[in-house]
């Protein structure tokens, strides 16, 4: 959303956007009128990693979160009427509620939590046709970061301390929200595509996978449109008068695709968050290359829009990580510290840097590669080293737009960028160079919740201009054919495999060989 103004019938108010995220809420007021954001506030969240593999929040400071970002936003805008709520959240992290009493039983289970990776693994041992039954009906891989198995693990723990089975519910963080808000137990479809419940074609949960996960459906939120009637708040929540209607629901990362404006095939968002989520539409809910899942982007006006997604596990992690390992002095931000010194070289003379912290997501979903720092000599310079970390983040990127486009049937012609990375204009310019196409850089760091704020303003008729990218950036003409080969030569490292099947072509057959090695590495077996 823009300060453009919008076309079409003017409503008067405000419409509130929610953005729940890992590490933060945001709560955005958009003018129903005008189209402009007339406030905006966030309030933080926290994260703990309490084992190896373990990363979990507070449910209940997720909801705080959101009501102190919601507050901080109205006092800005006191005189105004809310006139709806679209809300966008963190994917695949699992919350675990009582009915009775409304309150959290236990840990929200992050996304990146991979505590149920042995689960998983006996899952794929046991039933030798599970992952690929997954992957058919869901467009996922079975994998610990997807929620239906921390859901598994979630409703066991609350049994387990004592909770009666029929007041357990769970949902993913926008079910959550939507229960505090409104009381009613539903989901979006594009959220509850990612929790490896969800039947693509039909759009409901399925027997087969509920089985799979041994999760009775009676916990689970109900599936509805994007677009839905979600219900309306039932209390007053400080500034904002209980009956205010939840007009729109939508995944975060499908959120900032829609604030892009990229709701057809040929076109695609990267955002740059803790991971990277690169998603492109697409026209049917099948046959997404190796290492690539198809998803619900969302479901609006009765019918449900497709995309294909890579999830890289590790980018704005891993130039936080370089950042404090090279030192940031104090007073001085990490990102903007990497960006100096990067700025200062033409290369990273050739230092390959792979941030495999927790092993590799798309398009080589191997939780087996280990972190790499490659190409090393007594000469490296920090600035090499800032650059070979920019650069991690651009191959990877570039890897997953390699691996969507590999049948052909799709290319990207712009990529449009959002996120907190793309602040780097070193990066967004490698990112444009190893791709050899444009981006189109988001002006707004709030992409995922002007997406929703663009979805409700739909519902009250308002249609909201997509929004004008803050920078445009085509690429230099260069030679990255060798970049690119050294690349793969450092990710072959990561992985343990020979140079000479570094590419995520060979995925394939690398699964099948390392697949008869430790039970760690179960998660590369199950993604066929
Ligand atoms: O909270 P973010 O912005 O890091 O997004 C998390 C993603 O939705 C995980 O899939």
């Amino acid at each position: 959303m823009t300060s453009q103004g919008q076309t079409g019938r003017s409503p008067g108010g405000a419409l509130l956007a929610l953005d729940q995220g890992t590490t933060n809420t945001k709560a955005v007021l958009v003018d129903a009128t005008t189209g402009a954001v007339t406030a905006q506030a966030s309030s933080p969240t926290s994260i703990a990693f309490p084992a190896p593999g373990w990363v979990e929040q507070d449910a209940e400071q997720l909801w705080t979160a959101t009501l102190t970002a919601v507050e901080r936003c109205l006092e800005q805008a006191p005189e105004v009427r809310v006139l709806g709520i679209g809300i966008s959240s963190q994917r695949e992290t699992a919350v675990c509620w009582s009915r009775s009493t409304g309150r959290a039983l236990g840990p929200a289970l992050g996304w990146q939590d991979a505590r149920t990776a042995a689960w998983c693994a006996d899952l794929a041992e046991r039933e030798p046709g599970a992952a690929a039954t997954i992957r058919r009906r869901t467009g996922l891989s079975l994998d610990p970061m997807f929620s239906a198995p921390k859901f598994r693990a979630a409703i066991d723990a609350a049994s387990a301390a004592g909770a009666p089975l029929s007041d357990i519910a769970v949902g993913t963080v926008d079910a959550w929200l939507l229960w505090r808000l409104t009381g009613r137990h539903v989901t979006d479809l594009g959220n509850a595509s990612r929790t490896l419940l969800l039947d693509l074609p039909s759009l409901r949960w399925h027997d087969e996978l509920l089985s799979l996960f041994g999760i009775d459906p009676v916990h689970l939120p109900e599936p509805c449109p994007s677009d839905a009637s979600f219900g309306v708040t039932t209390e007053c929540l400080g500034r904002m008068p209980a009956g205010v209607p939840v007009l729109a629901v939508l995944a975060d990362s499908h959120a900032a695709l829609y604030h892009h404006g990229c709701t057809v095939p040929g076109t695609g968002k990267a955002t740059y968050g803790t991971g990277t989520s690169v998603m492109s539409p697409t026209a049917d809910a099948g046959g997404a290359p190796h290492g690539i899942a198809t998803t619900v982007a969302w479901h609006v006006a009765g019918r449900p829009t497709y995309a294909r997604e890579g999830n890289i596990v590790a980018s704005g992690s891993a130039l936080d990580w370089m950042a404090s390992t090279l030192g940031v002095p104090e007073g001085t931000a990490g990102g903007a510290y990497l960006e100096a010194l990067a700025t200062g070289v033409p290369d990273s003379g050739g230092a390959c840097f792979v941030p495999a912290f927790s092993g590799l997501g798309a398009p080589y979903w191997d939780r087996s590669a280990v972190g790499v720092l490659s190409g090393v000599t007594a000469g490296t310079t920090r600035g090499q080293l800032a650059r070979a970390a920019l650069e991690a983040v651009a191959h990877q990127v570039a890897d997953v737009v390699e691996a969507m486009e590999s049948d052909g049937s799709t290319r990207i012609g712009t990529l449009h960028a959002d996120g907190g990375a793309t602040a780097s204009g070193t990066l967004m310019q490698i990112q444009s160079d190893l791709l050899g196409r444009p981006l189109d850089v988001a002006s707004s760091p709030a992409a995922s919740a002007l997406g929703a704020a663009r979805l409700a303003a739909e519902q009250l008729g308002v249609a909201v201009p997509v929004a004008t990218p803050g920078r445009h950036v085509t690429p230099h003409p260069c030679a990255v054919d060798d970049r690119r080969r050294a690349w793969s030569q450092a990710i072959a490292r990561s992985r343990g495999l020979p140079v000479s099947q570094a590419h995520p072509a060979n995925s394939e057959q690398t699964s099948q060989q390392t697949s008869q090695q430790t039970s760690e590495q179960i998660t590369e077996r199950n993604h066929p």
